[in-house]
């Protein structure tokens, strides 16, 4: 079964009308994971926010997005913030982005958690040190009293791993989640990934330059070129057997960096 269905997707530039996304249609089954891989600029991140309707106002999007069945296209934006977060969670490439500079980290979370449950401060507080514990973030009550540029890139991403885990979402997007963060926070962050996947056994929307995360995680791949979607199909074809001439060539650079990088490491 799907738990979200993409129909005719299109997003263009308002001022130009340039097409960013030319009309895509996919799916992303129930607990499963679906990657989204392509070159810089070839439209997957303008397509996860889309699906949030969270693109910038310089974009105009059309098509219908079914979530359960049900068209958030067609939904008001009121309804649409109650989605956001509860039944779809979007974790940024950048964690730092995610939070206000200007507050501590527990601020965003008491107010996002506040929105979608009926909890009191102190249960707020619980229920998210204990999902921080999870993750393996050690003193979560000062980690909440932190402002986001005294954490590192890897502890704010497990804040926002965590905080998924207290929202139970649906559908977790996450947009080259490790992509800004060192070879080591990278490995813990996957980690996380693959555990919150495990524990929640929600469907999953990865994007990622890292095939070797991809592959680590993905059920489904979908590669994306100019905006287009070029093939897609289960992890284990697309590695082993892309049909389309531009998988095989993200495939083999990727294989190609790998095999380089291990000469490199004498392995
Ligand atoms: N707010 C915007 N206004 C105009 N064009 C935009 C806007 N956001 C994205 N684009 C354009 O849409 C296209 C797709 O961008 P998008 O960020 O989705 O690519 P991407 O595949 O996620 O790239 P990357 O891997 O570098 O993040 C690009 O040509 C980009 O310049």
């Amino acid at each position: 079964m799907n738990i979200l269905e993409i129909e005719n997707l299109t997003v263009w530039e308002r001022s130009t009308g340039k097409v960013i996304i030319p009309g895509n249609s996919f799916a992303v089954k129930q607990g499963s994971c679906l990657a989204i891989v392509g070159e810089s600029g070839s439209g997957k991140s303008a397509t996860c926010r889309a699906i949030m309707r969270l693109n910038k106002p310089g974009l105009v999007q059309a098509g219908d997005i079914y979530f359960k069945g049900e068209n958030l296209a067609a939904l008001p934006e009121k309804e649409m913030r109650k989605k956001r977060g509860k039944r779809l969670c979007m974790i940024l490439q950048h964690g730092m982005r995610a939070f206000d500079p200007s507050c501590v980290v527990g601020v965003h979370l008491k107010e996002t958690l506040a929105e979608h449950f009926d909890w009191s401060r102190s249960d707020i507080v619980e229920n998210m040190k204990h999902a921080m514990e999870t993750v393996m973030l050690k003193h979560p009550l000062d980690i909440m009293n932190s402002y986001p540029h005294q954490l590192s890139g890897g502890m704010l991403q497990r804040v926002m791993i965590a905080l998924a885990i207290v929202l139970e979402p649906d559908v977790v997007i996450a947009d080259e989640p490790t992509t800004a963060l060192d070879t080591v926070s990278q490995f813990e962050v996957v980690e996380q990934f693959i555990r919150l996947r495990e524990r929640l056994g929600n469907a999953m929307i990865f994007i990622s330059h890292d095939l070797g995360v991809v592959r680590k995680l993905a059920d489904e791949v979908l590669v994306m070129k100019g905006g287009s979607i070029v093939e897609q199909g289960t992890s284990e074809a697309i590695f082993r057997n892309a049909r389309h001439e531009y998988t095989r060539y993200l495939v083999s650079t990727k294989l190609a960096l790998q095999q380089h990088f291990q000469r490199l490491m004498g392995v």
